[in-house]
């Protein structure tokens, strides 16, 4: 049977089958004509270039079977360039809705095998009508990228289909939860949208993300770089921040997103999903007093702390290779989810610095705005002095995290392990921004700064005049360790709420979540804050 819709441009029109039973059947041979696609040759070059195709990347997202298409017949209106004669169905993007672990999930994927995946008036409005259905019905979007921007051949009505995406991406921000899936090599507008959504996840080799490719670099600025030198998964994911997850294959990718969906709520109005959790909350942490060492000075790996707090030592590590002297990671406490924020010793002392703050300011927006609870696990000496970093505008990137942390209504609780000096401290939720329960351990030291640096400045006189200048150096420092730096300091001043055994963590956090769980918070009417971005 011929399909009537095979030869819509010029040539003779096929017939349309008379009675009921052909025309089902004439449905049924066009929806497998659209399943397959354009080509088994265009197939072939996608797996040969080591990517799956739309189809396959959505099977993986989705809960088998579950998968429902929305417009697989549309096809574009353009003219100009030879497009009246190549009218693909779907016009190179599939869009449609399913689940995800029983819940509804809205995705869209480029069809590189179709323009490249490159963005058309249809392509645009097909995109639109899902993000509008999934902003309706308050369920996540997934969008799968592999397109190589506006299509040329399209002009402006291409660039206006963009226009139409970022103002929903914006619109969606907050209200639902928005994940991008960077599968190929995403230019222009395909690479802004991720950059508006929640989550970037991008897949080694395979996936790039620039405003201009290498060939536009190259005649500009002179510079020649590869694809991936430019805008590829380790670029965007340790150098530029642009990416919060990297991974080997599409299919490890993918099922990483089906993790992050199973951490998050549907919507703005709901709480994240629970679990029942067969690890005890008053399991103990005797080994967290090994774990961290008294001095102040001595590193360890903020990783394991969080290991042996959270359920069955099972969290998800958002920008891991980021901004590493900060870690932001989502793990369940108890069944709940919770959104963790933590020094890193290891790395840079765990001081705040730019890149630092930026990632953990826009962590604890994103945890604030789907309803996931706050813990902060600090270990801090301060933010990080340098040329560098004030004339980075360090002051600026470093009060978007204070902003978020005293915009968030989410329950927030801090523990100090072990220091929290200066600005650091306070910014990192102390009580005096809002945080609703502050816990340390006997081993915290909370000052301005650290003993040395505090008795060189307001001892100075006292060190300059003495004999043995050293020996009154020591002295001092022991006097200002002793009076203002122990562990008891903040407590007797109800700057903390109570100092913990390490190995009661776990419960201490879980109870104090339970508690908050009822938590109800309004900031004063207004159109909207002015965040320093
Ligand atoms: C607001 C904005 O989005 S501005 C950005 C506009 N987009 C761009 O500048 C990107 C232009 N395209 C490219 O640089 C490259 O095609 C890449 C890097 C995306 C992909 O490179 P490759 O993997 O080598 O694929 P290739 O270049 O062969 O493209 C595949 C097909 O898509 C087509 N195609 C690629 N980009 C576009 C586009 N933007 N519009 C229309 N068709 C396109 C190609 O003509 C080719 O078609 P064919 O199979 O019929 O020959």
């Amino acid at each position: 049977m011929t399909v009537v819709h095979e030869a819509p441009v010029g040539g003779e029109v096929p017939e349309i089958p008379a009675d009921a039973r052909g025309r089902v059947a004439e449905l049924h041979e066009l929806r497998e004509k659209v399943r397959r696609g354009p080509s088994e040759k265009a197939t072939e070059a996608q797996h040969a270039k080591g990517k799956l195709t739309a189809r396959e990347r959505i099977e993986l997202l989705l809960d088998e079977g579950s998968f429902r298409e929305v417009e697989p017949l549309r096809r574009h209106r353009a003219t100009g360039f030879g497009l009246e004669a190549k009218k693909p169905h779907t016009d190179g993007v599939i869009v449609g809705w399913g689940t995800v672990h029983g819940r509804t999930v809205f995705t869209y994927a480029h069809d590189f095998r179709i323009f490249g995946g490159a963005l058309g008036e249809a392509h645009a409005q097909k995109i639109h009508k899902i993000m509008d259905m999934a902003i309706a019905a308050g369920a996540p979007l997934v969008s799968l990228n592999d397109g190589a921007g506006a299509r040329i051949q399209e002009g402006v009505t291409a660039l206006a289909g963009y226009g139409g995406i970022f103002q929903r991406n914006t619109k969606a921000s907050g209200v639902i939860p928005q994940i991008s899936v960077m599968l190929g090599p995403c230019a222009g507008g395909a690479a802004y949208s991720p950059a508006l959504t929640d989550f970037v996840f991008m897949v080694r080799e395979t996936s790039q993300m620039f405003i201009t490719g290498p060939d536009v670099v190259q005649a500009v600025t002179g510079e020649k770089i590869s694809q991936n030198g430019l805008g590829g998964a380790d670029v965007h994911a340790g150098v530029s921040g642009v990416s919060h997850f990297v991974y080997d294959d599409e299919q490890s990718c993918i099922e990483e997103v089906r993790y992050l969906l199973s951490l998050l709520p549907q919507n703005n109005r709901e709480m994240p999903p629970t679990v029942l959790s067969d690890d005890p909350v008053q399991r103990r942490n005797d080994s967290l007093l090994d774990l961290v060492p008294v001095d102040g000075n001595r590193p360890y790996d903020m990783r394991k702390v969080i290991e042996e707090i959270v359920d069955h030592g099972e969290y998800l590590e958002v920008h891991e290779r980021w901004a590493t002297n900060v870690l932001c990671v989502l793990a369940r406490i108890d069944g709940h989810v919770v959104g963790i924020i933590a020094n890193q010793p290891q790395s840079l002392a765990g001081v705040l610095d730019i890149n630092a703050s930026e990632k953990a300011a826009r962590f604890v927006q994103m945890c604030d705005a789907f309803n996931i609870p706050l813990v902060t696990l600090l270990d801090v000496p301060g933010f990080l002095p340098g040329v560098d970093q004030e004339h980075g505008g360090i002051i600026r990137h470093g009060a978007k995290l204070l902003y978020a942390y005293c915009n968030a209504t989410v329950p927030r609780i801090s523990l100090i392990l072990r220091k929290a000096y200066g600005g650091a401290y306070i910014v990192m939720d102390s009580q005096s921004i809002g945080a609703d329960l502050t816990y340390a351990w006997p081993t915290n030291e909370i000052a301005v700064m650290g003993a040395e640096g505090a008795a060189n400045v307001i001892f100075r006189r006292d060190i300059n005049g003495a004999e043995d200048p050293d020996a009154m150096r020591a002295q001092k420092i022991k006097e200002y360790k002793n009076e203002l730096m122990h562990p008891y300091y903040a407590a007797e001043r109800g700057l903390v709420d109570d100092v913990i055994d390490p190995a009661e963590t776990r419960e201490v956090l879980a109870s104090a979540l339970a508690m908050l769980r009822t938590k109800h918070a309004d900031l004063p009417s207004r159109k909207h804050g002015n965040p320093p971005m």
